[in-house]
């Protein structure tokens, strides 16, 4: 298991409204430095919304974001990038104009891409090095996804959000998308993930939440949620005879 620290990112009581729907009730979360913290519920739950919010790219109305202890939920979100959240956004935002090493370049805040750290993702995602003169918008979607994420850890950040990274995508991309993140997180990067694909998310994650209607439900060891069908069947609606 992944080294377990004090809380990195702190959530309290976060309400966020989206036009005039109230679709965040007072969401409070814990991510500790180190290891995967998984996001996990239903549809329309409102994970997406959180890390978006957590982004600045919606704007809590009451609540307190803290990263490292300073709060961040006024900020907007290049602040926010700039004080070390990588985001992986559910739509993978890439430039499908640009070719995968001006969308890497554009991605390296400092403007310099590291060459351990370009190694490192190239052996991890093999295609990109590959295609790294092809412009992104001809990639497959299983490319595009793995460019998305190389995007977000181009450099160390803090804490990296990541959004459905397995949406779509075929079993065999599914593992190689896994074993790179599981390598990330080796090196002891902060991961707060959303997926959906619940195999993915009991071997990846070291803590879990589950969110229901704008709140966090349930809080706890992702071994614990894997461990127990009445825990799945409750809060995610899985069945596992189904699985
Ligand atoms: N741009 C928007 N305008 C209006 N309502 C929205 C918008 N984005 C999200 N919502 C609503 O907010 C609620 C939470 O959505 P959110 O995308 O955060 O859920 P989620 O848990 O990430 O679900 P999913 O797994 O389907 O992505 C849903 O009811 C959704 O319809």
């Amino acid at each position: 298991m992944a080294p377990r620290g004090p809380a990195l990112l702190r959530l309290s009581g976060v309400q966020t409204d989206i036009g005039r729907y109230h679709i965040l009730h007072g969401v409070d979360l814990e991510v500790p430095t180190g290891g995967v913290t998984m996001l996990l519920g239903r549809n329309g739950a409102g994970k997406t919304t959180t890390l978006r919010t957590i982004m600045g790219l919606w704007r809590a109305r009451a609540g307190t974001i803290t990263l490292g202890g300073q709060e961040i939920q006024s900020q907007r979100p290049h602040r926010i990038a700039r004080a070390g959240i990588g985001f992986v956004p559910e739509d993978m935002g890439i430039f499908s104009d640009l070719t995968v090493a001006e969308n890497m370049a554009l991605a390296a805040r400092s403007g310099r891409i590291s060459r351990d750290r370009l190694d490192w993702i190239f052996r991890a995602f093999p295609a990109l090095d590959q295609f790294w003169r092809a412009r992104a918008g001809t990639l497959s979607g299983g490319q595009k996804q793995m460019l998305s994420v190389a995007r977000a850890v181009i450099e160390k950040r803090r804490l990296y959000l990541i959004d459905e990274p397995t949406k779509g995508l075929a079993p065999a991309i599914v593992h190689s998308l896994a074993g790179a993140l599981k390598d990330l997180k080796s090196q002891g990067a902060s991961i707060l993930m959303v997926e959906q694909n619940f195999a993915v998310a009991a071997e990846l994650g070291d803590t879990a939440a589950v969110m229901e209607d704008g709140r966090i439900v349930w809080a706890g060891e992702m071994a614990e949620l894997a461990g127990s069908p009445n825990l799945q069947a409750r809060y995610l609606g899985l069945n596992v005879e189904a699985l």
